[in-house]
This record gives structure tokens, C-alpha cells and sequence, in this order.
């Protein structure tokens, strides 16, 4: 199949993966309803078809957490991407930087901001995740801000995790006995293509960042386990002094949903604030992020860059969040698949696809200019 959508990416993964791993992916928490609100509240916004605006020169370039980009998009923090493809970081931002667009690292990556960094020339930003080992966190911080790294990514959304009912069923948390070993063995038996590029070549495995916090060679259900035990859930507005105490470059807040948050965060003096809800695999119930973006533009009201994610799936979604206020937006779960499906290239072709799709979409709404997509955009 030649892929034409993010659906047609997510099929071909699924394909290639072990289950547990696919639905690792593609899941989220409890009943997943904010999960399918995410993709259904996009599909409900609809767009106004404007005619005879020559449309003959389209910009789709700007600029992101202080970077120019080719069009308003960046590779979301996706933790474990390594395990999707061999080195799965660095074909994912070499794919980024060849495309023009950001890559933010995810603090549980597989490979290391050392690694990342030495293979691309384009900045990446890191994503944070706090753990009470305080030391070791300014250590990153510092090994981090050595490599030239001008950008963190806090993410304040995921100060515990969430119960993914796909990952209980499939015993990637909770249960490890010898049955659920015994499966996972089997699934990836089935999967020859996946084991040999990931398992066998693709070794060691290991979590760059957190590598020295983790036992040697721990897997993905052992990383859950330890996320659960040392994740810190006490963290407040008050230790964003500590962060400035051991980062100097741009602080982006990551999971924001609620206007009096947004607000904060800007009383914090945050450079930019990003509207999700981590792909609705943390609190279900809670409002998909593009029904959420109005009233956090709104509060924001230009003190901070506001960028959005969850559920993005196509370059018609891309031009509904600019639409309404949102200077750009990050892809998850469509990076995670394009390079579990077809690696590097399978990231590449799908930010072209998006590409492409955006540009027509911009033609076909009468829009020239990604910087001055409005509100008048949709209906
Ligand atoms: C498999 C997977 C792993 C993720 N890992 C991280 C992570 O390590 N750090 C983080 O801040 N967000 C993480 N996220 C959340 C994404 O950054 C992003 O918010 C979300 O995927 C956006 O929704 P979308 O997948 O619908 O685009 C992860 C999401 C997925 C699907
Ligand atoms: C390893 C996890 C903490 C990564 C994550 O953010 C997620 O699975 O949503």
C-alpha cells in the first residue's frame, strides 16, 4: 500500500509491530473518549470554501520556539521511539531537519540528546519529564544545555501515569509472570521484520536519558514500573525557580487545557504553551485540545507562543488549528507510525503528504499566508 493519510501510516504499523507495542501506540486511557474527540471535534469544525483570491503563491513558512520552520509543525516528544524503528530518534529528526521542522526529543527517548544531536545540525529541543531525583535532573540539564540545546519542553500533564486499559490487557503494565512473557515472546515472533530491525540490530536498547537511573537492558515494561515509582507528582508553579536556576534557554509548557493554567503560565513567564492533552492517554474526560484552544488563546493573549497537539491528522487539521489561534502544531502518534511503518522515509513522505495537504487547503479556503490564517477560516 502506498500510504495517502495518517489512517493508511497507522495501518501499516500495524502491520509491522507486535501488538502490544501498536497498541502501546495508538491507545489511550480509560474508555479513550478524549481520544476520539480529539480527531471527531476537528472533523466537526467546518471550513469556509472562498473562491477568486489568487491563491497562486501560498507562505507556509514561520517561525516556532524561535526557529524557522517550513511549515507550522514540529515532531511532538514521543517517548521509546527506538522501539518502533532501529534508532528511532535519529531517523525521526533526521527526517525533521530535512523537512524543516522542529524535533523535540522526549526525555524517555532511546536514544540520548547526545546521540540526537550529533546527527542533525538543525536545533532539537528536549522534552522534560521532572523525577524526584533532582541531581540527576540538573545533570541532564546541564549535559543538555553543553550540546547547544536552546529549547525545553516541560511536560506538566504527566506527573503520574494513567491507566492505559489496552497496556493492562496486553500486561506491557501490571502483570510480568511467564504467560504475559511467553505472549509478547509469540507477538514478536510474528513480527520477523520488526524483531530483526529493532530486536537484534537494534541493540542495545537501552533509555538514552535516563539510561543511568534504569537497570541494565530494562525493557518497556520495566521503564512504566519505574516511570510509576519515580515520576514526580509534587511539582508546582514553585519549582519552575529551580528549573531557572538550571536552564537559561526557552521553558515551553507542555499540557495545558484550562485558561486559568494558561494564565499562569504566563505569570510564570513561560515562552510558549502547548494545548494537549498528551493524546488523550492521561485524564479521560477531559476536552479534546482543539475544543480547548480558544478560550487558552484567549487567556494567553499573546504573551506566550501557543502551539497545539492531539489529534492532528491531516494538513485540513493543521490550517483549523491555526485558524483558531494556535501558531503551530506538534504531530504524535502521525510520526510514531510513519516511522514504525517505513522508518526515516516513511517520515519524510508523511510531512510532505501534510505538507501538501495544508497547501490545498490553504488554496481552497482563499488563504496565502500561514501567519495570517484568522478566525474567519471556519464557520
Ligand atoms: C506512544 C506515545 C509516546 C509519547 N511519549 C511522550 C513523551 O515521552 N513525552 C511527552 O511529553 N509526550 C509524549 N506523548 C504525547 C505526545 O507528545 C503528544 O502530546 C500526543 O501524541 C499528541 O497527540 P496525537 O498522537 O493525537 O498527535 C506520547 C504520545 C504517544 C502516542
Ligand atoms: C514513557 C511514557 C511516560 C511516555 C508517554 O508520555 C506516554 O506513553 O504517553
Amino acid at each position: 500500500m502506498i500510504p495517502a493519510s495518517i489512517e493508511d501510516f497507522r495501518e501499516l504499523a500495524r502491520r509491522r509491530l507486535p501488538l502490544f507495542l501498536f497498541d502501546y501506540i495508538d491507545g489511550g486511557s480509560y474508555t479513550e473518549t478524549t481520544l476520539r474527540s480529539n480527531e471527531a471535534d476537528f472533523q466537526r469544525l467546518k471550513l469556509r470554501q472562498r473562491i477568486m483570491r489568487d491563491v497562486s503563491s501560498i507562505n507556509l513558512a514561520t517561525t516556532l520556539m524561535g526557529q524557522e520552520v517550513s511549515m507550522p509543525v514540529a515532531l511532538a516528544p514521543i517517548g521509546l521511539a527506538g522501539l518502533y524503528a532501529r534508532r528511532g530518534e535519529v531517523q525521526a529528526a533526521r527526517a525533521a531537519e530535512a523537512a524543516g521542522v522542529p524535533f523535540i526529543l522526549s526525555s524517555s527517548s532511546c536514544c540520548s540528546i547526545e546521540e540526537v544531536t550529533r546527527s542533525v545540525t538543525r536545533p532539537v529541543a528536549l522534552q522534560l519529564y521532572v523525577i524526584r531525583d533532582r541531581d540527576y535532573m540538573e545533570d541532564l540539564l546541564a549535559r543538555t544545555a553543553a550540546l547547544g540545546v536552546d529549547t525545553l519542553v516541560l511536560t506538566v500533564d504527566l506527573i503520574t501515569h494513567s491507566p492505559r486499559r489496552r497496556d493492562i490487557r496486553s500486561s506491557l503494565t501490571g502483570t510480568q509472570g511467564l504467560p504475559a512473557r511467553l505472549k509478547r515472546g509469540f507477538e514478536i515472533m510474528r513480527h520477523p521484520d520488526w524483531a530483526w530491525d529493532v530486536g537484534v540490530m537494534g541493540r542495545p536498547h537501552t533509555l538514552g536519558n535516563f539510561a543511568p537511573r534504569m537497570p541494565e537492558g530494562a525493557g518497556l515494561a520495566q521503564f512504566t514500573a519505574w516511570v510509576a515509582r519515580n515520576f514526580d507528582a509534587s511539582i508546582t508553579w514553585k519549582d519552575m525557580a529551580w528549573l531557572r536556576r538550571h536552564w537559561r534557554g526557552r521553558i515551553v509548557v507542555k499540557g495545558i487545557l484550562d485558561a486559568e493554567d494558561a494564565a499562569a503560565a504566563c505569570d510564570e513567564g513561560v515562552d510558549g504553551i502547548i494545548v494537549s492533552n498528551h493524546g488523550g492517554r492521561q485524564l479521560d474526560g477531559a476536552p479534546s485540545s482543539i475544543a480547548a484552544l480558544p478560550a487558552v488563546v484567549e487567556a494567553v493573549d499573546g504573551r506566550a507562543e501557543v502551539l497545539l497537539d492531539s489529534g492532528v491528522r491531516s494538513g485540513i487539521d493543521i490550517l483549523r488549528a491555526l485558524a483558531l489561534g494556535a501558531r503551530g502544531v506538534l504531530l504524535g502518534r502521525a510520526w510514531a507510525f510513519a516511522l514504525a511503518a517505513q522508518k526515516q522515509a516513511g517520515v519524510t513522505r508523511m510531512l510532505d503528504l501534510l505538507r501538501h495537504e495544508l497547501h490545498i487547503a490553504m488554496a481552497l479556503s482563499g488563504q496565502t499566508d500561514v501567519r495570517s490564517v484568522g478566525r474567519d477560516v471556519v464557520l
